[in-house]
């Protein structure tokens, strides 16, 4: 990651949030994400049993555990993934379980992932760009036909890659090829097309994972430019503990599929099971 390129430095731009389909979060009632009674089970083991929690509109969430506590899992029946027989998940009111993955994508659910999920042999321009056609009216297809109104539309989005790149301090790699680049300036990538996609609630799959001290300094600033910026929520999971507790407003901890704390920061960090839980495994 350029960590010349924290946020403070960041031009302020304003991005358009035109097809954006949830309401902004102060006019908007009730969490934009309601988890209730999950449980997902593979062949007699129990990945997610019973968890509840919301996640408010415009705050950051940060799900955090041990290995195999059940954070992928989770996020895996958020995008769709995973099928979950048990329990239900509400985004904006919506029942996901009757959706379809293609569908979530486009109600405003965005992620990255832990092992990134980039076309390497694209620029980073095109990689945001990608991100852009999820959401464009005109879509894939008409755009590589170049159909009527695909011009503008085009315009349009390379516009706004534009202002993304400068976003994320990516301008002096912009026009590079993915797989030339250092893994933290690749999962910047990735997050500028978690971004493009316009999501109102962004997911972030262990963005820490791989990045140095300073790396992780940065990232903290840009999570938090990023909620106030694009006036999105974030769950972020995460095992960099000083990152997940000074960017959370709320923290959710799991442990064997279960939900064992749920809080502030400074509350979940006295937490006894919780303790226990990282004090039995990693801590
Ligand atoms: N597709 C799958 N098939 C079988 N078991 C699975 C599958 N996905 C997850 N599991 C199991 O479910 C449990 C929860 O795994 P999960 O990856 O969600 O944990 P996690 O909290 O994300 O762990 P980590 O921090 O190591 O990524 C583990 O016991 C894991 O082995």
């Amino acid at each position: 990651m350029q960590t010349s390129s924290a946020p403070a430095e960041v031009q302020p731009v304003q991005l358009r949030h035109d097809t954006h389909p949830v309401p902004a979060a102060a006019t908007a009632a009730g969490p934009l994400l309601a988890v209730r009674d999950l449980c997902v089970r593979f062949r007699g083991i129990t990945a997610l049993d019973q968890v509840s929690f919301d996640v408010a509109r415009g705050q950051i969430t940060g799900l955090i555990g041990p290995n195999g506590a059940g954070k992928t899992t989770l996020f895996n029946c958020l995008s769709r993934l995973y099928e979950y027989r048990e329990g239900s998940i509400t985004f904006d009111g919506q029942a996901l379980e009757k959706m379809s993955r293609h569908r979530v994508a486009a109600l405003g659910i965005g992620r990255t992932f832990q092992n990134l999920a980039l076309f390497a042999s694209m620029t980073v321009l095109d990689n945001i760009k990608v991100g852009l056609h999820a959401r464009t009216h005109k879509g894939f297809l008409a755009h590589a036909l170049r159909l009527p109104g695909v011009a503008t539309e085009e315009q349009a989005c390379s516009r706004r890659a534009a202002e993304l790149v400068r976003f994320l301090g990516l301008e002096a790699v912009a026009q590079q090829r993915v797989a030339e680049l250092p893994f933290g300036t690749r999962k910047r990538v990735e997050l500028g097309r978690a971004l493009a996609s316009q999501p109102a609630l962004l997911l972030l799959d262990e963005p820490a994972a791989g990045l140095n001290h300073e790396e992780v300094g940065a990232l903290g600033s840009l999570i938090r430019a990023i909620r106030d910026q694009f006036q999105l929520t974030v769950l972020l999971v995460e095992h960099h503990m000083g990152l997940v507790m000074s960017v959370s407003d709320h923290v959710v901890a799991l442990s064997f599929g279960r939900k064992i704390a749920e809080g502030t920061p400074a509350q979940v960090q006295r937490n006894p099971e919780l303790i226990q839980a990282y004090l039995g495994t990693e801590a």
